[in-house]
Protein backbone atom coordinates (compact mmCIF):
# COMPACT_ATOMS: atom_id res chain seq x y z
CA UNK A 1 0.00 0.00 0.00
CA UNK A 2 1.32 3.39 -1.33
CA UNK A 3 1.90 5.94 1.72
CA UNK A 4 0.95 9.16 0.34
CA UNK A 5 2.32 12.30 1.45
CA UNK A 6 -0.69 15.27 1.01
CA UNK A 7 -0.22 18.51 0.12
CA UNK A 8 -2.25 21.29 0.73
CA UNK A 9 -3.02 25.01 -0.56
CA UNK A 10 -2.42 27.83 1.88
CA UNK A 11 -6.28 27.31 3.05
CA UNK A 12 -5.67 24.39 4.35
CA UNK A 13 -7.38 22.29 0.93
CA UNK A 14 -6.02 19.11 0.00
CA UNK A 15 -4.77 19.80 -3.26
CA UNK A 16 -2.15 17.02 -4.05
CA UNK A 17 -1.20 13.69 -3.55
CA UNK A 18 3.00 13.17 -3.41
CA UNK A 19 3.59 9.69 -3.81
CA UNK A 20 7.52 8.93 -2.34
CA UNK A 21 9.88 7.56 -4.55
CA UNK A 22 7.74 8.27 -7.67
CA UNK A 23 9.71 8.57 -10.45
CA UNK A 24 8.14 11.59 -11.97
CA UNK A 25 8.72 14.55 -9.89
CA UNK A 26 5.30 16.48 -10.27
CA UNK A 27 2.73 15.19 -7.51
CA UNK A 28 -0.31 13.13 -8.39
CA UNK A 29 -3.01 15.98 -8.63
CA UNK A 30 -5.68 14.40 -6.01
CA UNK A 31 -8.12 16.35 -8.48
CA UNK A 32 -7.10 13.85 -11.23
CA UNK A 33 -7.35 10.75 -9.34
CA UNK A 34 -10.56 11.49 -7.57
CA UNK A 35 -12.10 12.59 -10.56
CA UNK A 36 -12.58 8.75 -11.25
CA UNK A 37 -14.53 9.09 -7.72
CA UNK A 38 -16.40 11.19 -9.08
CA UNK A 39 -17.07 9.54 -12.46
CA UNK A 40 -17.61 6.16 -10.96
CA UNK A 41 -20.68 7.99 -8.74
CA UNK A 42 -22.11 9.06 -12.20
CA UNK A 43 -21.67 5.80 -14.11
CA UNK A 44 -23.29 4.44 -10.95
CA UNK A 45 -26.59 6.90 -10.91
CA UNK A 46 -26.73 6.46 -15.05
CA UNK A 47 -26.74 2.88 -14.78
CA UNK A 48 -29.53 2.70 -11.74
CA UNK A 49 -31.84 5.52 -14.27
CA UNK A 50 -31.78 3.14 -16.77
CA UNK A 51 -33.20 0.18 -14.69
CA UNK A 52 -36.02 2.03 -13.13
CA UNK A 53 -38.43 -0.36 -13.32
CA UNK A 54 -41.51 2.50 -13.74
CA UNK A 55 -39.66 5.37 -16.42
CA UNK A 56 -42.55 7.84 -16.94
CA UNK A 57 -42.23 7.96 -20.32
CA UNK A 58 -38.45 7.77 -20.59
CA UNK A 59 -36.92 4.37 -22.12
CA UNK A 60 -35.71 2.05 -19.94
CA UNK A 61 -34.24 -1.38 -20.32
CA UNK A 62 -37.45 -3.07 -21.33
CA UNK A 63 -39.25 -0.32 -23.33
CA UNK A 64 -38.49 2.75 -24.85
CA UNK A 65 -41.29 4.51 -23.11
CA UNK A 66 -42.73 7.08 -25.61
CA UNK A 67 -39.48 7.88 -27.38
CA UNK A 68 -39.59 6.01 -30.96
CA UNK A 69 -36.25 7.66 -31.96
CA UNK A 70 -34.19 6.05 -28.82
CA UNK A 71 -33.92 3.03 -26.90
CA UNK A 72 -31.71 1.11 -24.17
CA UNK A 73 -28.31 0.52 -26.24
CA UNK A 74 -28.45 4.36 -27.05
CA UNK A 75 -28.42 5.49 -23.70
CA UNK A 76 -25.85 3.27 -22.31
CA UNK A 77 -23.85 4.71 -25.19
CA UNK A 78 -24.73 8.14 -24.38
CA UNK A 79 -24.53 7.58 -20.48
CA UNK A 80 -20.77 6.38 -21.48
CA UNK A 81 -19.67 9.12 -23.40
CA UNK A 82 -20.94 11.64 -20.78
CA UNK A 83 -18.86 9.74 -18.94
CA UNK A 84 -15.67 9.53 -20.70
CA UNK A 85 -15.68 13.44 -21.61
CA UNK A 86 -15.75 14.34 -18.59
CA UNK A 87 -12.68 12.00 -17.87
CA UNK A 88 -10.80 14.17 -20.42
CA UNK A 89 -12.54 17.79 -19.93
CA UNK A 90 -9.18 19.84 -19.80
CA UNK A 91 -9.41 22.06 -16.53
CA UNK A 92 -9.31 24.73 -18.39
CA UNK A 93 -13.01 24.58 -19.14
CA UNK A 94 -13.54 25.36 -15.45
CA UNK A 95 -12.33 29.04 -15.64
CA UNK A 96 -15.32 30.32 -16.02
CA UNK A 97 -19.28 30.51 -17.20
CA UNK A 98 -17.78 31.27 -20.61
CA UNK A 99 -14.83 28.78 -21.28
CA UNK A 100 -17.27 26.01 -19.37
CA UNK A 101 -20.56 26.95 -21.73
CA UNK A 102 -18.21 26.70 -25.07
CA UNK A 103 -16.90 22.95 -23.77
CA UNK A 104 -20.21 22.20 -23.03
CA UNK A 105 -21.40 23.39 -26.34
CA UNK A 106 -18.62 21.51 -28.12
CA UNK A 107 -19.51 18.59 -26.01
CA UNK A 108 -23.05 18.60 -26.70
CA UNK A 109 -22.44 18.67 -30.62
CA UNK A 110 -20.24 15.25 -30.15
CA UNK A 111 -22.67 13.67 -28.39
CA UNK A 112 -25.26 14.47 -30.76
CA UNK A 113 -23.12 13.21 -33.44
CA UNK A 114 -22.33 10.23 -31.58
CA UNK A 115 -26.47 9.31 -31.21
CA UNK A 116 -27.00 10.80 -35.07
CA UNK A 117 -28.67 14.32 -34.00
CA UNK A 118 -31.25 12.23 -31.21
CA UNK A 119 -31.16 14.71 -27.77
CA UNK A 120 -30.90 11.46 -25.50
CA UNK A 121 -29.09 13.70 -22.16
CA UNK A 122 -28.08 16.93 -23.23
CA UNK A 123 -29.84 18.93 -20.29
CA UNK A 124 -27.99 16.27 -18.10
CA UNK A 125 -24.57 17.07 -19.54
CA UNK A 126 -25.16 20.60 -19.10
CA UNK A 127 -25.68 19.96 -15.25
CA UNK A 128 -23.33 17.48 -14.83
CA UNK A 129 -20.70 20.30 -15.74
CA UNK A 130 -21.64 22.54 -13.14
CA UNK A 131 -20.69 19.96 -10.80
CA UNK A 132 -17.65 18.98 -12.48
CA UNK A 133 -16.53 22.70 -12.88
CA UNK A 134 -16.78 22.56 -8.68
CA UNK A 135 -15.53 19.38 -7.83
CA UNK A 136 -12.09 20.00 -10.50
CA UNK A 137 -11.67 23.47 -8.92
CA UNK A 138 -12.15 21.81 -5.00
CA UNK A 139 -15.25 24.02 -4.18
CA UNK A 140 -16.16 22.03 -0.29
CA UNK A 141 -19.65 20.80 -0.10
CA UNK A 142 -20.71 23.96 2.01
CA UNK A 143 -19.69 26.31 -0.73
CA UNK A 144 -21.73 24.30 -3.53
CA UNK A 145 -24.77 26.07 -3.99
CA UNK A 146 -23.11 29.87 -3.67
CA UNK A 147 -20.30 29.08 -5.64
CA UNK A 148 -22.35 27.23 -8.38
CA UNK A 149 -25.33 30.52 -8.54
CA UNK A 150 -22.00 32.77 -8.56
CA UNK A 151 -20.78 31.13 -11.20
CA UNK A 152 -23.80 30.52 -13.61
CA UNK A 153 -24.86 34.30 -13.43
CA UNK A 154 -24.40 35.25 -16.92
CA UNK A 155 -27.48 32.47 -17.63
CA UNK A 156 -29.80 34.76 -16.92
CA UNK A 157 -28.75 36.70 -20.53
CA UNK A 158 -30.31 33.40 -22.08
CA UNK A 159 -33.83 34.23 -20.44
CA UNK A 160 -33.22 38.00 -22.62
CA UNK A 161 -31.21 36.80 -25.29
CA UNK A 162 -33.84 33.78 -26.19
CA UNK A 163 -34.72 33.52 -29.58
CA UNK A 164 -38.36 32.26 -29.94
CA UNK A 165 -38.33 28.41 -28.69
CA UNK A 166 -39.27 25.95 -26.58
CA UNK A 167 -37.32 27.39 -23.77
CA UNK A 168 -38.78 30.38 -24.27
CA UNK A 169 -42.70 29.15 -23.80
CA UNK A 170 -41.67 27.00 -20.82
CA UNK A 171 -40.20 30.86 -19.46
CA UNK A 172 -43.28 32.48 -20.19
CA UNK A 173 -45.51 29.79 -18.68
CA UNK A 174 -43.79 30.40 -15.62
CA UNK A 175 -41.96 27.83 -15.48
CA UNK A 176 -38.83 26.63 -13.29
CA UNK A 177 -36.81 25.44 -16.26
CA UNK A 178 -33.26 23.96 -16.24
CA UNK A 179 -31.92 26.79 -16.25
CA UNK A 180 -33.07 27.57 -12.86
CA UNK A 181 -31.01 25.02 -11.34
CA UNK A 182 -27.52 26.53 -11.35
CA UNK A 183 -29.20 30.19 -10.88
CA UNK A 184 -30.47 28.91 -7.99
CA UNK A 185 -27.26 27.07 -7.00
CA UNK A 186 -28.70 23.50 -7.35
CA UNK A 187 -31.35 24.62 -4.29
CA UNK A 188 -33.81 22.31 -5.08
CA UNK A 189 -31.84 19.32 -6.16
CA UNK A 190 -29.42 19.35 -2.84
CA UNK A 191 -32.58 19.67 -1.22
CA UNK A 192 -33.59 16.40 -2.52
CA UNK A 193 -30.30 14.59 -1.70
CA UNK A 194 -30.71 15.88 1.63
CA UNK A 195 -34.37 14.19 1.90
CA UNK A 196 -33.28 11.52 -0.03
CA UNK A 197 -30.36 10.14 2.59
CA UNK A 198 -32.64 10.70 5.51
CA UNK A 199 -35.33 8.57 4.25
CA UNK A 200 -35.13 4.97 2.99
CA UNK A 201 -36.74 5.83 -0.34
CA UNK A 202 -37.14 3.19 -3.16
CA UNK A 203 -35.79 4.81 -6.48
CA UNK A 204 -40.01 4.48 -7.40
CA UNK A 205 -40.21 7.21 -4.09
CA UNK A 206 -37.68 9.06 -5.29
CA UNK A 207 -38.90 9.62 -8.92
CA UNK A 208 -42.52 10.50 -8.09
CA UNK A 209 -41.07 12.99 -5.63
CA UNK A 210 -39.15 14.26 -8.29
CA UNK A 211 -42.17 14.91 -10.89
CA UNK A 212 -44.14 16.53 -8.01
CA UNK A 213 -41.40 19.23 -7.47
CA UNK A 214 -39.77 19.42 -11.02
CA UNK A 215 -41.14 21.37 -14.14
CA UNK A 216 -39.72 19.05 -16.48
CA UNK A 217 -39.98 21.21 -20.03
CA UNK A 218 -39.98 18.30 -22.04
CA UNK A 219 -43.52 16.78 -20.44
CA UNK A 220 -44.30 20.55 -20.57
CA UNK A 221 -43.43 20.79 -24.69
CA UNK A 222 -45.39 17.25 -25.27
CA UNK A 223 -48.75 17.67 -22.97
CA UNK A 224 -48.95 21.51 -22.33
CA UNK A 225 -49.01 22.81 -18.71
CA UNK A 226 -52.23 20.94 -17.95
CA UNK A 227 -50.97 17.99 -18.29
CA UNK A 228 -48.20 19.10 -16.67
CA UNK A 229 -49.85 20.20 -13.46
CA UNK A 230 -51.77 16.79 -13.53
CA UNK A 231 -48.83 14.80 -13.51
CA UNK A 232 -47.13 16.57 -10.42
CA UNK A 233 -50.53 16.70 -8.52
CA UNK A 234 -50.73 12.78 -9.39
CA UNK A 235 -47.88 12.00 -8.39
CA UNK A 236 -47.44 14.06 -4.70
CA UNK A 237 -50.69 12.42 -3.82
CA UNK A 238 -48.93 9.15 -4.49
CA UNK A 239 -46.47 9.67 -1.95
CA UNK A 240 -48.92 9.94 0.18
CA UNK A 241 -50.33 6.63 -0.05
CA UNK A 242 -49.38 3.31 1.79
CA UNK A 243 -45.97 1.85 -0.17
CA UNK A 244 -48.82 -1.15 -1.02
CA UNK A 245 -51.11 0.88 -2.55
CA UNK A 246 -48.27 3.46 -4.43
CA UNK A 247 -47.38 0.62 -6.69
CA UNK A 248 -50.93 0.71 -8.35
CA UNK A 249 -51.25 4.16 -8.35
CA UNK A 250 -47.79 4.59 -9.86
CA UNK A 251 -48.32 2.17 -12.64
CA UNK A 252 -51.88 3.63 -13.47
CA UNK A 253 -49.39 7.26 -13.46
CA UNK A 254 -46.69 5.66 -15.80
CA UNK A 255 -49.45 4.20 -18.30
CA UNK A 256 -51.09 7.67 -18.29
CA UNK A 257 -47.45 9.09 -19.60
CA UNK A 258 -47.46 6.22 -22.21
CA UNK A 259 -51.08 6.78 -23.35
CA UNK A 260 -50.71 10.71 -23.67
CA UNK A 261 -47.11 10.15 -25.28
CA UNK A 262 -45.38 12.31 -22.49
CA UNK A 263 -41.82 11.74 -21.37
CA UNK A 264 -40.17 12.53 -18.21
CA UNK A 265 -36.74 13.18 -19.41
CA UNK A 266 -36.01 16.48 -17.43
CA UNK A 267 -37.00 13.99 -14.09
CA UNK A 268 -34.94 11.37 -14.86
CA UNK A 269 -32.18 13.72 -14.99
CA UNK A 270 -32.19 14.88 -11.79
CA UNK A 271 -32.96 11.08 -10.58
CA UNK A 272 -29.14 10.54 -11.63
CA UNK A 273 -27.75 13.55 -10.32
CA UNK A 274 -29.67 12.77 -7.24
CA UNK A 275 -28.10 9.24 -6.26
CA UNK A 276 -24.76 10.34 -8.02
CA UNK A 277 -24.51 13.60 -5.34
CA UNK A 278 -25.78 11.07 -2.38
CA UNK A 279 -23.11 8.88 -3.50
CA UNK A 280 -20.90 11.64 -3.56
CA UNK A 281 -21.34 13.74 -0.36
CA UNK A 282 -19.42 12.01 2.20
CA UNK A 283 -16.46 12.16 -0.28
CA UNK A 284 -17.26 15.68 -1.51
CA UNK A 285 -13.51 17.99 -0.27
C1 LIG B 1 -29.03 24.82 -21.49
C2 LIG B 1 -29.59 23.82 -22.48
C3 LIG B 1 -29.26 22.42 -22.14
C4 LIG B 1 -30.94 24.16 -22.69
O1 LIG B 1 -31.52 23.46 -23.73
P1 LIG B 1 -32.96 23.92 -24.26
O2 LIG B 1 -32.92 25.37 -24.64
O3 LIG B 1 -33.41 22.93 -25.24
O4 LIG B 1 -33.88 23.90 -22.93
P2 LIG B 1 -35.08 22.95 -22.50
O5 LIG B 1 -35.72 22.33 -23.68
O6 LIG B 1 -35.92 23.77 -21.57
O7 LIG B 1 -34.42 21.80 -21.58
C5 LIG B 1 -33.37 21.06 -22.08
C6 LIG B 1 -33.35 19.75 -21.34
O8 LIG B 1 -33.24 19.93 -19.91
C7 LIG B 1 -33.92 18.83 -19.24
N1 LIG B 1 -34.94 19.43 -18.37
C8 LIG B 1 -36.17 19.85 -18.71
N2 LIG B 1 -36.80 20.43 -17.66
C9 LIG B 1 -35.91 20.38 -16.64
C10 LIG B 1 -35.96 20.84 -15.29
N3 LIG B 1 -37.03 21.50 -14.80
N4 LIG B 1 -34.88 20.63 -14.49
C11 LIG B 1 -33.78 19.98 -15.01
N5 LIG B 1 -33.66 19.53 -16.29
C12 LIG B 1 -34.74 19.74 -17.09
C13 LIG B 1 -34.45 17.95 -20.34
O9 LIG B 1 -33.38 17.07 -20.64
C14 LIG B 1 -33.64 15.65 -20.66
O10 LIG B 1 -34.70 15.34 -21.58
C15 LIG B 1 -34.16 15.23 -22.90
C16 LIG B 1 -34.63 13.91 -23.48
O11 LIG B 1 -36.06 13.87 -23.40
P3 LIG B 1 -36.88 14.19 -24.72
O12 LIG B 1 -38.34 14.26 -24.40
O13 LIG B 1 -36.42 13.26 -25.79
O14 LIG B 1 -36.40 15.64 -25.08
P4 LIG B 1 -36.53 16.24 -26.55
O15 LIG B 1 -35.54 15.58 -27.46
O16 LIG B 1 -36.40 17.71 -26.39
O17 LIG B 1 -38.00 15.89 -27.01
P5 LIG B 1 -38.43 15.09 -28.34
O18 LIG B 1 -37.85 15.86 -29.51
O19 LIG B 1 -37.93 13.69 -28.23
O20 LIG B 1 -39.95 15.18 -28.31
C17 LIG B 1 -32.64 15.22 -22.74
O21 LIG B 1 -32.10 16.46 -23.12
C18 LIG B 1 -32.46 14.97 -21.28
O22 LIG B 1 -31.24 15.48 -20.79
C19 LIG B 1 -34.63 18.93 -21.48
O23 LIG B 1 -34.68 18.32 -22.73
C20 LIG B 1 -28.72 24.03 -23.87
O24 LIG B 1 -29.29 25.08 -24.58
C21 LIG B 1 -27.26 24.34 -23.70
O25 LIG B 1 -26.92 25.51 -23.58
N6 LIG B 1 -26.37 23.31 -23.76
C22 LIG B 1 -24.93 23.44 -24.02
C23 LIG B 1 -24.23 24.30 -23.00
C24 LIG B 1 -23.69 23.55 -21.84
O26 LIG B 1 -23.82 22.36 -21.76
N7 LIG B 1 -23.06 24.33 -20.92
C25 LIG B 1 -22.40 23.81 -19.76
C26 LIG B 1 -22.52 24.69 -18.55
S1 LIG B 1 -22.61 26.40 -18.92
N1 LIG C 1 -34.04 7.20 -19.77
C1 LIG C 1 -34.39 8.32 -20.45
N2 LIG C 1 -35.34 8.29 -21.41
C2 LIG C 1 -35.70 9.43 -22.07
N3 LIG C 1 -35.15 10.62 -21.83
C3 LIG C 1 -34.20 10.68 -20.88
N4 LIG C 1 -33.47 11.72 -20.42
C4 LIG C 1 -32.66 11.25 -19.49
N5 LIG C 1 -32.83 9.93 -19.29
C5 LIG C 1 -33.78 9.55 -20.16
Amino acid sequence: MLNYENQYSKEGKLMYLSVPGSTSNSPVDCRTSSLKIFIAALENALTAELLRNLSFGCVNSVSSGCHTDMDFQLFQQSGRFICQELATMPQTAAASFLTLRQAGQDCEQRLLQLTGGVNTQKGLLFLVLFLWQAWVSNTSWAALSEHISNFAQDLQKDYVQMPYSRSSLSHRAGLADIRHLPLTGFRPLLNTVKLYLQSDWSDLQLTLYLIATTDDTTTFKRGGLEKLRYVQQTAGQILLLTAEEQIKAAEDLNNYYLSNNLSSGGVADLFSLTKCLAELKDQWL
